[in-house]
This record gives structure tokens, sequence and C-alpha cells, in this order.
């Protein structure tokens, strides 16, 4: 992000601090708001403009490039920039973008009826977790704000407890938790706020502050977990969100209950620990000083205290690793959020992506949602009507946010009725399977049945005595609404009372601004009506005044006008002016004419005047009354908005199940039954992202519970892809999705880890290999039997032997004490073998072959494990010349010495399947690892360096073509 050090200038800008005592009233009225927003960069409204002075002048021309200009005033010059009222949200943006909040000073009273200075005040303070302006949010993401609290040895052992509560101010979605420090930072991650106001003791996220407990800061998606090894000062701040300070004045329990009182009852009741009350009354502070300091923001009425442990869980790792909403690396493509998003509507995209990051684990919640989801599939007109039906609904929850919080203009209110007015529609089409007469083929086919041939009417006597209602109910059976969509159905609130109000109050086509007038419908306001009738009226009046002058006076080039400062007018030429009537009052004199008034006309002026001021007056007390009733319904409409959410994230699963083949998972309740039960088996399943780049080879996929596949092959043969898909379709699945598969039996997961892939965003300053110890010391810790593991070549980041050993030991462990379903891709040949030691560990292994001296990967998983060779069998699929590769062959046999006896333990299913063809190996010679755990002397000097060469050589990281390149210049290395 850009930006210089906002500090500098934001609160009151140095140079106008030093001339304090000297300012105009206006800059000593800016001077003042300034001091009481040390934060923000103050924005004040001048006319048309929000301005910025000196210090803060400067950064604002930077920053929004805009003209820096040069105010005079009795002090002196000083440096002013302005930006357009009118046009200032690509300002706002690029302010936000820049790492500022933003405060509004707006002028709170009318400027022409104030005498002397205009009164200002800060109406909002625009901070990235805290924005309500429409056009600075996007539609997908939950926009929130977080503030994190500890209790001090309130938990288990001891140890701390963390609270975070999290706010989206837009719609007024308030959720709050606590538990232990890595949950809690686990909870963050998938929050993911733009803004995060930290209590005081909480210096590291996820630290739990207990050094001891040396997984106490694994939360490793953080630059902060980093804390107990790398830089500290990197600890503050993450560049995935603001930091914010406020006064630690909030987070105390006193301060914070007395905040949540007008929230909620009992907040002891409702939350599970202090924790949790302090930061749901801190974040509250914070959401409530942004929104101008009104006091208690009604609209944050759905106060949500959840339990962590009752979804899925996906720490910020597996989320990136699995790519569910971030794409890793340049020229990566879509996420899976892009793949399964087919929603219509903002609404169904939150929620869409809600369900993302957190799937269920309550096995019936799941299986019902799959019943909607197969439901639709089923209902293609139902499908259709609902999808087009959500098509033209707004975004109901930011349109009631904005409606409460009393922001809402006009259009909005109509837009909120053409939402309502689709709600029948949806009930209706949701109705469909349960009429008795619903599918249409079975109507169509009652007049024929009066035509059936007496061999049509052979019927079986059990059917003949079906009673026709009978007979629906079972033609019915297969489409019948299920239990899940009867609910949602019945939560589908028209608010038909909501629907007329705004019908019968507002025009159809509002303007934009509603002190204006032109907003309330005709008929609605007996008083308003007359106001307006004698405003027409008078019009009219003056309409026919002229033809009426000209007539008395018999002056044909009299005329009749309006101008803004002097009202209306008759005018009359110079040399007609013997014939002006004596009620004729002059006005203004003009170059060759003269202006005047009557008492009637002035009688009529004052009067249309009069009626239509005071009619734009009441329309707009009148447009705030009907926003207040609307607003009174707050809670129907956000359960509406809640409704349709869902509704549109079932519809866009059934879409993308339908267009992209998906299959109803299975099910199973994966603790159920112990032993071997809750496995996962899937036929034929595929990546759901990579299979959208091209052709994709489908893959099976067939674990016990507890069982650990030991995954080998080549570089770049699928091993990734392949752990990823059944990670994805487990998420799927539990998320309430189908899965890209034929088939496919699913148990219910606790939780995902993943340790896929060197990361290097080391941005705490761990080194690679620390970071994945730790990221393994979490699976080791915290995987359960129910949870599905991800591993890709552990131990890759330190010497051979050492990653070797560490990998063969956590296999082990998870196989022995752990039980979780594992799947573990390694370079490290040697693990193969412990599939003959432990019933659970199965080898599985991709191949490469090579067809017209083309490299193929068969992205094809087979049983076995592969050939150890990877680095020099793939040079030698690539063209390596023969010579090379068997010189390469040669040095890494007497370097790996004895350990040709290593080949005896693997097991006749590990041979590798691949055709070796002309280039491949020579299944009797040794295939010990690119380096072996004992290297042979060397005989003389350019064999040990080249050895040494060889042997430092990190072959599990290199592509076939570094692979290539290095065997190329050590084959020049032995020619000199
Ligand atoms: N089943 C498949 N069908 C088609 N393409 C696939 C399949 N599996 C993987 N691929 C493609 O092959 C490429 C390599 O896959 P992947 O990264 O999974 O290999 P890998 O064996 O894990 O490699 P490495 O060991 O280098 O990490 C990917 O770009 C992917 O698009």
């Amino acid at each position: 992000m850009p930006t210089a050090d906002p500090t500098t200038v934001t609160g009151l800008p140095p140079s106008i601090a030093a001339a304090r005592k000297e300012l105009t009233p206006m800059l000593s009225q800016y001077a003042d708001l300034c001091a009481t927003h040390e934060d923000a960069l103050v924005l004040f409204q001048v006319g048309d403009f929000y301005e910025a002075f000196c210090e803060a002048a400067e950064e604002v021309a930077r920053v929004c490039e805009v003209t820096l200009t040069q105010r005079e005033d009795s002090t002196g010059e000083y440096p002013m920039a302005g930006i357009p009222i009118d046009n200032a949200t690509s300002y706002l943006e690029r302010l936000l973008a820049a790492d500022y909040r933003v405060a509004i000073a707006d002028q709170i009273e009318d400027a022409a009826a104030a005498s002397g200075l205009v009164d200002r005040a800060v109406t909002q303070v625009i901070t990235p977790g805290t924005v309500v302006d429409e056009e600075l949010l996007t539609d997908r993401t939950t926009n929130y704000v977080a503030a994190l609290t500890r209790e001090s040895e309130e938990g288990e052992n001891g140890r701390p407890v963390d609270g975070i509560a999290a706010v989206d101010v837009a719609t007024g979605e308030c959720l709050v938790t606590s538990g232990d420090p890595e949950t809690v930072a686990e909870e963050l991650d998938r929050l993911d706020p733009a803004e995060v106001v930290r209590g005081p003791g909480i210096d590291v996220i996820g630290d739990g502050g207990d050094s001891s407990a040396n997984h106490g800061d694994t939360s490793a998606s953080h630059s902060d977990a980093s804390a107990n090894h790398g830089d500290p000062s990197a600890n503050h701040g993450d560049p995935r969100w603001m930091e914010t300070t406020i006064d630690a004045d909030h987070f105390d329990s006193r301060t914070a209950r007395d905040r949540l009182e007008p929230y909620l009852s009992a907040p002891e009741e409702r939350f599970g620990t202090e924790a949790e009350v302090r930061a749901a009354g801190a974040v509250l502070a914070y959401a409530e000083y942004t929104q101008g300091d009104g006091g208690p923001l009604e609209y944050v009425s759905r106060i949500r205290r959840y339990d962590p442990r009752r979804h899925l869980r996906l720490d910020a790792a597996a989320q990136r690793s699995l790519e569910l909403f971030e794409n890793r690396g340049p020229g990566a493509g879509d996420t899976l959020f892009d793949v399964i998003d087919e929603t219509n509507c903002a609404l169904g995209r939150r929620r869409l992506e809600r369900w993302l990051r957190r799937p269920l684990i309550d096995p019936d919640r799941i299986r019902s949602r799959h019943d909607a989801v197969e439901w639709f599939i089923d209902e293609p007109i139902a499908r259709e009507t609902v999808a087009d039906g959500l098509a033209s609904a707004y975004d109901l929850e930011r349109l009631v946010g904005r409606i409460s919080r009393g922001r809402a203009n006009a259009r909005d209110l109509r837009s909120l009725a053409a939402t309502l007015s689709v709600v029948p529609e949806l009930r209706d089409a949701l109705s469909m399977g349960e009429e008795s007469d619903v599918a249409p083929e079975e109507s169509d086919v009652a007049p024929d049945d009066s035509n059936v041939t007496p061999d049509d009417s052979n019927v079986t006597p059990d059917d003949s005595n079906v009673t026709p209602d009978e007979s629906n109910v079972t033609a019915d059976d297969s489409n019948a609404l299920c239990d899940h969509l009867r609910d949602l159905r019945d939560r589908l609130d028209p608010l038909p009372d909501v629907r007329n109000l705004i019908a019968e109050a507002i025009v159809a086509d509002p303007p934009q601004e509603i002190t204006d007038g032109d907003v309330i419908q005709r008929g609605f306001d007996a008083e308003l009506d007359d106001l307006r009738a004698t405003e027409r009226e008078g019009r009219e009046w003056i309409a026919e005044l002229e033809a009426r002058e000209r007539e008395r006076t018999g002056v044909d080039s009299l005329t009749v006008g309006h101008t803004q400062v002097h009202g209306y007018y008759i005018e009359v030429t110079d040399p007609n002016l013997d014939a002006v009537p004596d009620d004729y009052h002059r006005r203004q004199t003009l170059k060759n004419s003269e202006r005047f008034y009557t008492p009637d006309l002035k009688e009529r002026e004052d009067e249309i005047v009069g009626a239509s001021e005071r009619a734009d007056a009441l329309e707009y007390e009148l447009f705030t009354d009907v926003r207040a009733d609307v607003a009174a319904e707050a809670d129907r409409l956000q359960a509406l908005a809640d409704a349709l959410a869902e509704l549109d994230a079932l519809v866009s699963l059934a879409t993308v199940a339908l267009e992209r083949e998906y299959v109803r998972p299975t099910i199973e309740d994966s603790s159920a039954g112990a032993g071997d039960r809750g496995g996962i088996t899937i036929e034929g399943g595929r990546h759901p992202v990579v299979e959208r780049r091209g052709e994709f080879v489908p893959n099976d996929v067939d674990l016990d519970r507890g069982d650990l596949a030991l995954i080998t092959g080549p570089n770049m043969s699928g091993k990734s892809t392949y752990m990823r898909q059944v990670a994805l379709a487990v998420v799927l699945a539990q998320l309430g999705s189908f899965v890209p598969a034929q088939t496919a039996r699913i148990p219910v997961v606790d939780r995902v880890f993943t340790r896929i892939g060197a990361s290097d965003d080391i941005a705490g300053g761990q080194s690679t290999f620390m970071r994945e110890m730790s990221e393994l010391t979490e699976v080791l810790h915290d995987a359960t039997a129910d949870s599905l593991v991800l591993l890709d070549e552990v131990g890759r980041g330190t010497a051979t032997t050492d990653g070797r050993a560490i990998a063969c030991a956590a296999a082990e462990f998870i196989v022995d004490e752990i039980g979780a379903t594992t799947l573990f891709a390694t370079h490290y040949h040697e693990l193969t073998e412990l599939a003959d030691r432990r019933e659970h560990v199965r080898n599985l292994h991709f191949t490469a072959t090579r067809e017209d001296g083309e490299v193929t990967f068969l992205h094809r998983v087979a049983r076995g494990a592969s050939s150890s060779s990877y680095g020099i069998e793939v040079a030698a699929l690539a063209g390596v010349p023969t010579a090379v590769v068997d010189r390469a062959r040669e040095r890494l046999a007497s370097e790996t010495g004895s350990s040709s006896d290593d080949r005896s333990d693997v097991p006749p299913d590990a041979v590798d399947e691949t055709d070796p063809g002309d280039a491949g190996p020579d299944p009797g010679t040794d295939r010990g690892g690119g380096t072996g755990p004992e290297p042979a002397e060397e005989s003389n000097p350019t064999d040990a360096a080249l050895a040494s060469a060889i042997r430092s050589l990190d072959i599990a990281t290199m592509t076939p073509m570094e692979a290539l390149n290095t065997l190329h210049d050590l084959q020049r290395e032995i020619d000199r």
C-alpha cells in the first residue's frame, strides 16, 4: 500500500496547532474538530467542498491528486485542498486505500440561515472496517470491524481466554465468540475483517503469552506467527487489515456492559465469557463513534454469539492453500468461491461466502442443505423462477441498514418495495412441490385419462384402487418439497403492509434528493394534496394572467415572467406605459421596459411560494415518517433478507451442480461407528477449479477412516492437485454443496489441516523450515481422528536426512497416535516402506511417461509407491542424453553406497508402474533417494566436488527443467 506515515497528517495539522491562538473562527472550529479526531484526516465542509488545510491539505492534494491552493484570511496565507462533495466517493476511496481514516465534518445547519459561523460536526468517521457508503463497499464481502480482548488466566490450565466481536456496520450483523488465543486467531482469519481493534494485553494475536506452549503462536497465517522466533516489531499490524487503537476504557467490563444495555438485555446470559462482553462493548463503542457518536446503532439488532466448534475449522493456512478465496501466485486462475458462485444477488453472494468460510459439521444440517439443492436440481422451473426473482432483488440487508440509520432516500424505499414484490413469486415457486396438481405433465394427463383405451385401463388391481389424491402423492413423492425448503418458504414474509405503505406513499420514480419534493404520491396525505392543489391552481392562474392582462390593458406585447430574485412580474415596454392600470405597482425598471406586480399577483405568488415550501417540508416529514415506519419493521425485513440470502445460496449450489455435473455426496456420521467406517470414498473425483482449465483426469479416492496415504510421484505429476481435490470435496460437501465426482461418500470432518507447498510469504521473518515445522506442530497437536490432514513434502526445508526422519516420525505419529485421515505427498521414497509396518498406511503414486520424446504426466493415481529417483528419471524422460543420465545414476549409486539394500523392503506393489520405455530406469538398479543417508567416500577431488554438488541439490524442490539444466552443468564439469 502507498502512503507516508499517516500519523503525521491525522488530527491537528502542526502549523495550525502552532497558530492556535490567532486562528479565524472557522479555522478554529476546524482545529477543534481535528483535535478530537486525532487518528483521522478531517474533511471540513465549506459549501460544496470538503476542505483540508495546511499539512493535511498537502496530503489530500497528494493522495487525491487535487490542486493545492492558497487561502488568504486576516491571519495570512496557508494551503488548502478540497474535494467536491457531490463527487467525493472516488477521493474517499483513495484516502482509505492510503490507510487513512477520514472524519467528515459536515455543516449541520443551513448556511443561509446561520448568523455568523456555520455550525459543523463530525457526522461520520469513514474507516475500512466501518464504511457504509454503498459505493465504497463491495457486494460480496461482509465488511467487518473486529475487536479483540483477553481475559488472563481464565481458561483451561490458566491460559488466557480471548474474545472477539465483529460488526458489519452496513448491515447491522454482529458476531461474538471466545476461546483460546489460537482459536480466536483462527476466527479472526475466517471473519477476515477490514479493521481490527485490539484490547489491552493482546500484543500478539494468537499468542496466549504462554511461551512454554510451543504451539502457542501457530496461527501461522499471521505475520504474528513469528512471535517467538522473529522480529517482534513485525507483530504489530497485519497488512490485511487496519489496526486501530481506541481508549482502553471501552474494554472495561462495566463500560462494556453499559454500552451493551440498549442492544440486548442480560449480556451475561447471551454471552459465554467476560471476554465476549468486553469485545462486544468495545466494538460497538467504536462503531458508534464512526457513525457520528449519535448513540446506540438501532439496526445492530442481531448480536449473535456462536461456537466455532460447531463448524468445520479451516484456518487461514487451509483457506489459502485450498485457494478458497484467494489465488496463489501470479497467473493463478479462479478460486473455489469463483467456481461455486452462481448467486443472483448480493445477499446470496455474501451468504455463500459465509458458508464457505464456515462449513457445517452437523450431518443432519448438511443433508438438509443437500436435500434443498437436490430439489432445485429436480425442479428446473422452480429453480429458474427463483433465480430470476432473486436477480431483481436489491441488497435488502444494506437497504435496511440505511433505512434504520435514517440515510435511505426515496429510491431506496422503492427498491425495498420492488424486492418485496418478488417474494410472492418465490413462495409460489417453492409451493410447486406441495400442490396436488403440481407437475404440468400431470394436469395435462387428466383430459387424456378419459380417453384411455381399454388396454390402458388394464392397470393392476392395486393401482386402480389408488384414490386420485394418493396417486398424486406417490407421483409427487420424488419432488416433494423438502423440510428445509418448506421452512425457508415459510420464512419468506412478503411484508405486504410495508410494501403497500411504500407503494402508496412514494412516487414510482422518485428523485435522489428527499428535501425538494416530488417524493410523495398524490392521495397519500390530504394536507399535502391541498397544498399542492393551491400551488397548482396558483400557477394556472398565473399562466392565464398574461392573456387576461393583455385584454384588460389592450397591450399585446405585455408579458408575464418570473425571476428567482424578484418573483413574478408583468412587463410592459416603455411605449405602452400609458396603458398601465392603477393597480400596477412598479417592481423593477429595465432599459426599455418596466416590470410591475399587482396585489392579486403578489397574493397568488405568496400563496404559491408558501404552499410549495410547506409542501416540500411536509413531504420531507411524511417521507421520514414512512421511513421510520419501515425501519420499525427492521427485524422482519432482516429475517426476510436472511431467508432470501439462503435461498439464493442454495439455488446457486444447484445451478453449479447441474452445470458442472456434481453429484450428491452421501454424508457419513464420522464418529458414529468406530473402526474403519466413515472413510472417504470418491469415484471419478475432480478438482473443481483445475478442471475448468482444460482436460482433467478424474481420480478415485478410497480411504478408510484413519488411513494415511503416502503419495509419491515426480514433480508436476498431480499430487498436490489430488490432495486438494479430496479436501475440497469435503469442504464442498460440508457446506451443503454437491461435489465434482461420479459418486462420493464423505464423513463429517471436524477440521482440515493443510501443509501444502513451500510458502514463501514469510512476512514474519520466520524461515520456511521453521514455519513448516510450526504448522506441522499444530497438526500433530490439534488434529483428531475426525480430522483430514494434507501434508505435502514435509521436511523438505532442511537437510535431507533430517527432513526424512521428521517426515517419517510425523507420519508414524499421525497413524499411531492421532488416527486422522491423512494424505501425505512425499519425495522421500523410504517413507513408502511404512506401508509394510502399518496397517493404515497405503501407498499411492502418480506417474509420467514419454511418448515421441515428449514427457507426459498421466495425472492418474495408482496403488503402490513410485520409483524414488524422480529427478534423474524425469530428466531422462525429458530427453537428457543417455550418457549423462547414466553417469548421474553412477554418481548417485556411488554416493548412496549400500542404499540398494533398502530396496528389499519395498513391497512388490511399490514398483513404479510407469512404462519405462527406452529411457526408463532399470528396476534392478539402485534407486535410492537423491542423497543417501551415508555418502560414500569419493575417490578423487573432481568426484568429490561433483558429489558434493549433487548432494547439495534439493531434488524435491526442483522442476524437471531445473533438473535438466543442473545435469547439463554437471556434465560440463565432468568434461572439463
Ligand atoms: N487429474 C489431473 N488432470 C489434469 N491435469 C492435472 C491433474 N492433476 C494435476 N494436473 C495439472 O498438473 C499440474 C501439476 O500438478 P500438481 O501441482 O498437483 O503436481 P505435483 O505432483 O504436486 O507437483 P510438485 O511435486 O511439483 O508439487 C497442475 O498444473 C495441474 O493443472
